[in-house]
């Protein structure tokens, strides 16, 4: 059992329609511990007819839901807020247990995630139409914003509370239902999460949450013409695939996907304050996040100083199963996830790397990793084209400013991308130049519930979070008045 205050936050059966189910042939996953392998829970292995059942009910409570005002949606969201802060502990420790961040970084995901749930409360209340200027004297323009409808989405294990209020709370707040299918590997928050917008007193079929085989169940979302939006976060191939499976009913579509992120410091960068963000960027969660430094760019002045302040930083990094005190590095999420790592070192020590320090499995055994820091990169390295996803900071070294914005931006990947420096023209050349979502300059750290998340090229579509969060879930309505 996990030590939780409240164990009813504890959910080993599905949402749909606000009953607590079974799947039909009462079949399960287990859901393990990924610092030990440990049994944790067993939830439902839904497949079509109980995805096809939670359609129907979200189509029926959406029915209702787009009638509400943006005021009275603007309160059930702030109750769901103030529950998920009232249980953030317990969310925490669930969220640990099954994604292995430390509980530290856990309680700052809940924080994260509680923060879209109070942005998009306040945004409920402001689905502005327009009134354009009409150009003949007898008619007015008018748009108003409707919700798209009924909403799926897919979502990832490696943030397994925000990725989801990311989604629900903005499509909540324009007055569209949900059908969320999350990762296998990270049910349990999702359910908790689901739990609590209920006891926030949340409409039946409102928000539905569905455990089982992501195919099966991504099947019937995607070929529903009853389901209107679809918002996935994860990898780039499946994020393509559902693109695809989506085109027959030419969905509204938001696509979080792969990064390769870029970390590029210059000469005249405050050194402990880049190496401070680099800390930041590439360690997060174990390094499996879509807006880590993936390729980390040093200037060759000051290339061999830096190398030795975040080896000594790396090194001062603390791997240990989630719940431990102190520990500062999680386990990988799984065996795969260690093979990529080992993968990337491997190939890299092969075509001339030099490893600084870490690369290789933990004492600790199973998924924990150390901590890898390779100096000497070069571009005929796999960590140059693809996301490691893992704690691996790759070094390469650069001369001059068109040379590294040329190799930042040789990527198919545009998600996010860092640079430190304190040259103000240099600054906004290099921000305007960088060819990607979102750029983070003198800090590691740029996500926050106002700042528009998304990405570029293979990275994506659409934005997540900020303003224009909510647009994602609406359409606009042109009335012509005629006759006036
Ligand atoms: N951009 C981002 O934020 C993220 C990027 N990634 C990238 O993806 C790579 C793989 O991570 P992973 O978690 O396996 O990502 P996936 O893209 O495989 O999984 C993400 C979500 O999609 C679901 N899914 C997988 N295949 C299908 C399908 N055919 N139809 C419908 N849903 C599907 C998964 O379900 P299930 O769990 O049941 O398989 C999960 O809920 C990482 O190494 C990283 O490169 C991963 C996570 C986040
Ligand atoms: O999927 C991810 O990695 C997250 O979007 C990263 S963040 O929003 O927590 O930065």
């Amino acid at each position: 059992m996990l030590p939780l205050h409240n164990p009813a936050l504890l959910r080993q059966q599905a949402l749909i329609n606000g009953q607590w189910l079974d799947a039909d042939d009462g079949q399960h996953l287990a859901v393990h511990k990924p610092a030990n392998g440990e049994l944790i829970a067993r939830v439902p292995a839904m497949g079509q007819a109980e995805t096809r059942r939670a359609i129907t009910a979200a189509a029926a409570a959406q029915a209702q839901w787009k009638l509400q005002t943006g005021k009275a949606r603007s309160v059930l969201l702030r109750r769901w807020y103030e529950l998920i802060m009232a249980n953030q502990q317990d969310l925490a420790v669930i969220l640990t247990s099954e994604q292995g961040k430390p509980l530290s970084e856990a309680r700052g995901e809940i924080a994260y995630a509680a923060s879209f749930v109070d942005w998009f409360a306040d945004e409920a209340k402001r689905g502005y139409g327009d009134v354009a200027p009409s150009p003949q004297a007898d008619k007015r323009i008018v748009v108003l914003k409707q919700p798209v409808g009924v909403a799926a989405a897919i979502t990832p294990w490696n943030f397994p509370a925000a990725m989801i209020t990311r989604k629900a709370a903005p499509a909540f707040a324009a007055g569209c239902a949900m059908v969320l299918k999350p990762a296998s590997q990270t049910p349990l928050t999702a359910l908790a999460l689901g739990w609590l917008a209920e006891q926030a007193g949340f409409p039946a079929g409102l928000f539905n949450v569905l455990t089982g085989s992501a195919t099966l169940i991504g099947e019937v979302l995607t070929a529903s013409p009853l389901v209107r939006k679809l918002s996935f976060t994860g990898s780039t191939e499946v994020g393509r695939q559902l693109m695809a499976q989506s085109a027959p009913t030419i969905k509204k579509l938001s696509l979080e996907l792969g990064g390769n992120a870029p970390f590029i410091v210059f000469e005249d960068a405050d050194l402990d304050a880049a190496v401070e963000g680099a800390m930041v960027s590439k360690f997060r969660n174990a390094g499996q996040t879509c807006v880590c430094a993936n390729r980390i760019y040093v200037q060759r002045a000051v290339y061999e100083r830096f190398a030795a302040k975040l080896v000594a930083a790396v090194q001062a990094l603390q791997v240990g199963d989630g719940m431990a005190p102190g520990s500062t590095q999680g386990p990988l999420i799984d065996a795969r996830a260690v093979a990529k790592v080992e993968e990337h070192i491997a190939d890299a020590l092969a075509k001339g790397g030099r490893l600084l320090c870490g690369g290789q499995r933990h004492a600790l055994g199973g998924s924990f990793f150390e901590p890898t820091v390779i100096a000497d990169a070069s571009p005929a390295m796999l960590f140059a084209r693809e996301e490691t996803f893992g704690p691996l900071a790759p070094l390469f070294c650069f001369d001059d400013i068109d040379e590294v914005i040329r190799a930042a931006n040789d990527s198919e990947f545009g998600l996010a991308g860092y640079f430190y420096s304190r040259d103000l023209a240099r600054a906004w050349q290099v921000a305007e130049q960088l060819e990607c979502g979102m750029v983070g300059i003198n800090t590691g750290l740029i996500s926050n519930e106002v700042g528009p998340f998304g990405g570029i090229k293979q990275s994506g579509l659409g934005r997540e979070g900020s303003r224009y969060g909510m647009d994602e879930y609406l359409e606009s309505k042109y009335l012509c008045f005629g006759g006036l």
